[in-house]
Formats: C-alpha cells, sequence, structure tokens
C-alpha cells in the first residue's frame, strides 16, 4: 500500500493562520506587535530567497519584519553590533541569523551574542542547554515542525524507536532531544555508523537529515514506518536546470512507509510557520503574557 504523504504545505498554512489569530488577539488586547529582524550577510542567492519568504510571510501574519543586509566581507564586530541593537530594540522579539555566515566570522560567537529569550533559532547554548535538560526553550523550527507533524500523525509518540539520521546541532540533536522528551526510543546514526541500513529499518520513525540526495532507499525502511525528510538538497537535473530532492528517495520509500512527508512541500514551509510560531511565543514570553496554544512544545 502506498504510504500516506504528510502535506507541510498545507500544515503551515494552518499554523500561520493560529499565528495570525495569536497575532490580532495580542495587537487587541495589549497595543502589542510582533517583530522579527533577520540579518543577511553575504549574497548567497537560496538565502536570499529563504529571507525574502520569510519577510513576506512575517507580514501577512500581522507582525513586524525588519532586515539587516550586510556584504560578505563585513567585519564580525559589525555583525555583533547589529544583534547588540536588535537585543536592545523593544519592537524586535525575535532574532534570526542568516547561517551559513562566512568563513572568516565565528558563528557560535554571533549566535551565542543573541538575547537568549529572543532566540528564535533555538541555537543560543543556552536554548540548547535547557532543551537538553528537558526545560523550557525556545526550540529549533525544523525539528519543532517535524515534531508537530508526527504529533499529528501519531497521537502519542511514547514507546516508539525513532531513528534519526545526521547529528548537526541545528536538527539532529535538537530532533533527538525533543524525541526523548516524548518518551520515544531514540537512536542516532551517522556518516560513521556501522550497520546504518539495518539500524534505521528498525525505526517507527525515521527522521533523515544528513544532506545525502536520496541516500534513504526502500530497504531501509520498515514496512509502515512514518518517514520525515529533512533533506533540502538541489541537485543537477541536466539542460542547466536543477531539482529540489530530499534524503529520502520518494517514489523507493513512499511504497514501504506509512507515511512520508515529501520535499518540497513538507519540513521546509513547516520551518518556517514554526519560525513565526516562535517569534509570537517569545513576544508573549517577554511581556509575561499567557502563551497561545499549540505553537510551541
Ligand atoms: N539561522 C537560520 N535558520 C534557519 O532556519 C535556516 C538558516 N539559518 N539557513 C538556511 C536554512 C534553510 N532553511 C529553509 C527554510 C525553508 C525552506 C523551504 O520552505 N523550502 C521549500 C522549497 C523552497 C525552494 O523551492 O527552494 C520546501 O521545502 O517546500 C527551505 C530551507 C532555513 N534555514
Ligand atoms: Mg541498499
Amino acid at each position: 500500500m502506498a504510504a500516506e504523504i504528510i502535506d507541510g504545505k498545507a500544515f503551515a498554512a494552518g499554523l500561520r493562520s493560529r499565528v495570525a489569530a495569536g497575532v490580532a488577539a495580542l495587537k487587541e488586547a495589549h497595543g502589542l506587535v510582533p517583530g522579527l529582524a533577520v540579518v543577511l550577510v553575504g549574497e548567497d542567492p537560496a538565502s536570499q530567497v529563504y529571507v525574502r519568504n520569510k519577510g513576506r510571510q512575517t507580514l501577512e501574519c500581522g507582525m513586524q519584519s525588519f532586515e539587516h543586509r550586510l556584504p560578505a566581507d563585513a567585519a564580525e564586530t559589525e555583525i555583533l553590533d547589529i544583534v547588540a541593537r536588535l537585543n536592545a530594540d523593544p519592537q524586535v522579539h525575535g532574532i534570526l541569523v542568516q547561517l551559513p555566515l562566512p568563513a572568516h566570522v565565528d558563528a557560535g560567537k554571533v549566535i551565542n551574542a543573541i538575547d537568549p529569550a529572543k532566540d528564535v533559532d533555538g541555537f543560543h547554548i543556552s536554548n540548547a542547554g535547557l532543551l537538553a535538560t528537558g526545560q523550557k526553550a525556545m526550540v529549533p523550527c525544523t525539528p519543532l515542525g517535524c515534531l508537530m507533524m508526527l504529533r499529528d500523525r501519531l497521537g502519542s509518540l511514547s514507546g516508539k524507536h525513532a531513528v534519526v539520521i545526521g547529528r548537526s546541532n541545528i536538527v539532529g540533536k535538537p530532533m533527538a532531544a525533543l524525541l526523548l522528551r516524548e518518551s520515544c526510543t531514540v537512536t542516532i546514526v551517522h556518516s560513521r555508523t556501522v550497520g546504518i541500513e539495518a539500524l534505521c529499518r528498525q525505526a517507527d520513525i525515521l527522521v533523515a537529515a544528513v544532506g545525502r540526495p536520496e541516500m534513504v532507499t526502500a530497504d531501509w525502511v520498515k514496512p509502515g514506518a512514518t518517514v520525515i525528510d529533512v533533506g533540502i538538497n538541489r541537485i543537477d537535473a541536466g539542460e542547466g536546470r536543477t531539482r529540489l530532492v530530499g534524503d529520502v528517495a520518494f517514489a523507493s520509500v513512499s511504497a514501504v512507509a506509512g507515511a512520508l512527508s515529501p520535499v518540497p512541500g513538507g519540513v521546509g514551509p513547516m520551518t518556517i510557520a514554526c519560525l513565526l510560531a516562535n517569534t509570537l511565543t517569545a513576544c508573549a514570553r517577554v511581556h509575561g503574557l499567557p502563551e497561545p496554544e499549540g505553537l510551541a512544545v
């Protein structure tokens, strides 16, 4: 039987409309308008597209959008100065510094300079530590979006074996921490794992976040498993064109999995919707107001 396709695009649209309702309520009751600031260093075309999409969706939800663009050769101190100003700006509730940063900039230093309360990416060591110890944190957007889709599809995740492919600070590690918090049995596998295919085949929940185009094929997947594809890989499609594919070989895996999130139209749109949700949550928290339901975990 063919896998059910998890429609991240539709799910994200629903989440954005709940964010918009929360923003409108905050405005109505308290005269507050949540604001998201994005800092982009350099001219990477893919990054420009994401930043434009984030800005547009931020405005569509009724929030304020601020953009700071710097040339690729901007000094680290210039970036740190902007972060310091955004930290101090009461109109800004969320700060996102687009990654990757140019090689001459210490990305860790910049990320850890963001006020943790405004760290809507959840990348600050303080938020990573809070999440790892099961405390209330700003949760990274991609794993948060994956968790929302998994809960929607499966209900309780308790006791399920989740295998996360990839160990990045942005997806793999926070995803594993969230799944542990849901009482899954969690295995992390990565490029050096021996017997990776057999381990993945044990998964009730398989999250692929390695950045290797179409690496996960049908023989990696237990029949009926729920598969979340986090990969965003632009590959050569011939004749000077490119094609966006995930880490999962979609046609092959959809014949075996119980449910599968596609690329595009899966995790990507959820990531941006969760960024908006985190910005609204950050605004409510900083003003000591009750958080809108169903946006955080
Ligand atoms: N500080 C920081 N935070 C991030 O969250 C962050 C970042 N830096 N740097 C870049 C990556 C990448 N990222 C994506 C978000 C949405 C889509 C997305 O919506 N993708 C669409 C397709 C878009 C297309 O066609 O290119 C989809 O999957 O359907 C993709 C990629 C966030 N990132
Ligand atoms: Mg094989």
